[in-house]
């Protein structure tokens, strides 16, 4: 089966909302005087590209819709939400007029309506779109990586993902040689289809693959860049096991699946603290843009992520991302270090 159309309206969905956190950012980041805590530029772009992506797929298929979404418009309806609420009606209606495809100005009340319309579950039947509207919301404010990250179930699998990384240089990340490198990547996979990356500018998409690196010597490996979201001290274990020389690249958001999808780094290890719970948004789009180019993504007991059981992910310990030749090497590791742990109890 093929998803062409689904994977054309995601791409859109997701270009218009990285156009609206860019600019969003772009303010933020050139204000002077912005306060540390002042969470509410991330809060706007936030809800704006979720705002913008229900609305997008909500015209190009608005028979069969249903969205599971990270955010929802409650603490938008509070009355000190007021003002916020209405800077980004402006944003995602400035947003729809600059791609001219849909004339129409929304209300207020509209856009908390497309906001509210990705409570669903998904689960196991039917098609579900997967979104999470910025991924890594904390490297958003820092002015670091983020991703609108927008994927399709089908019958509980992934079928189609996208991940738009505005920040992210159009070459690896290890090559940097300026701060005025180009960024802005678009990555995007349709199952059986392989992986595509392509400038958010718009200009011709490439074929990616993962690297074919078969020495873990070589590997570099990414990490959260928060370490609360990831044991640090478990990975550097498992690392050394490896004998990984290189130090983890920290990067913020699913935009470590795009960069390892074009061979970046070789390994992505997230092994999350006791009791959390993965949520889908944070690795279907990811999931698919990897393994597409060759990857493999499992959960540390070796299982492949099951996307079909609702908003959760339940999953044995975490998450470990490589290519096929290093994940048998990954994975005796990652027991290893886990076993050791677990005795010195
Ligand atoms: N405690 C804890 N443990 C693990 N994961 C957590 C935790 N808290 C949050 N999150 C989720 O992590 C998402 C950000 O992804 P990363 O961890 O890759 O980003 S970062 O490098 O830490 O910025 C982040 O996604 P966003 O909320 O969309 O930013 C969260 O869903
Ligand atoms: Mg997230
Ligand atoms: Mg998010
Ligand atoms: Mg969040």
């Amino acid at each position: 089966m093929s998803y062409d159309k689904e994977l054309a309206a995601a791409k859109k969905a997701a270009s218009l909302a990285a156009r609206l956190c860019q600019k969003v950012q772009k303010a933020l980041l050139q204000s002077d005087v912005q306060s540390k805590n002042d969470r509410s530029p991330v809060t706007v772009a936030d809800y704006g590209s979720q705002a913008l992506v229900s609305y997008v797929l909500q015209q190009e298929f608005p028979s069969e819709f249903s969205l599971v979404a990270e955010e929802d418009s409650k603490d938008l309806r509070k009355d000190a939400a007021q003002e916020l609420v209405e800077r980004m009606t402006k944003l995602v209606n400035d947003s729809l007029a600059s791609d001219g495809s849909y004339s129409v100005t929304l209300s207020t009340e509209d856009i908390l309506k497309f906001i509210d319309s990705g409570k669903s579950e998904g689960g196991p039947e039917g098609r579900h779109w997967v979104l999470d509207p910025i991924d890594g919301t904390k490297g958003f404010l820092r002015g670091g990586q983020y991703a609108i990250a927008l994927a399709l179930l089908d019958r509980g699998k992934v079928v189609l993902g996208v991940l738009a990384c505005p920040n992210l240089p159009l070459t690896s990340i290890r090559d940097q040689q300026s701060p005025n490198d180009e960024v802005g990547c678009l990555f995007f996979a349709e199952i059986g289809g392989g992986t595509y990356m392509q400038p958010l500018d718009g200009s011709s998409a490439v074929k990616v693959q993962v690297t074919a690196v078969e020495n873990p010597e070589e590997a570099s490996f990414f990490e959260s860049y928060e370490a609360l979201h990831s044991k640090h001290d478990l990975s550097s274990s498992i690392a050394e096991k490896l004998g990984i020389k290189a130090p983890p690249v920290r990067i913020d958001s699913q935009a470590k699946y795009g960069a390892l999808s074009r061979g970046d780094g070789a390994i992505y290890m997230r092994l999350p603290r006791e009791g959390y719970r993965e949520k889908i948004w944070d690795h279907a789009a990811g999931c698919i843009v990897v393994t597409e180019a060759g990857g493999v993504v499992t959960d540390a007991a070796g299982n492949p992520l099951d996307f079909s059981r609702g908003k959760y992910l339940d999953l044995d310990t975490g998450i470990i991302v490589t290519n096929q030749k290093l994940m048998p090497l990954l994975f005796k590791a990652v027991r290893e270090s886990l076993e050791e742990k677990a005795s010195s109890l």
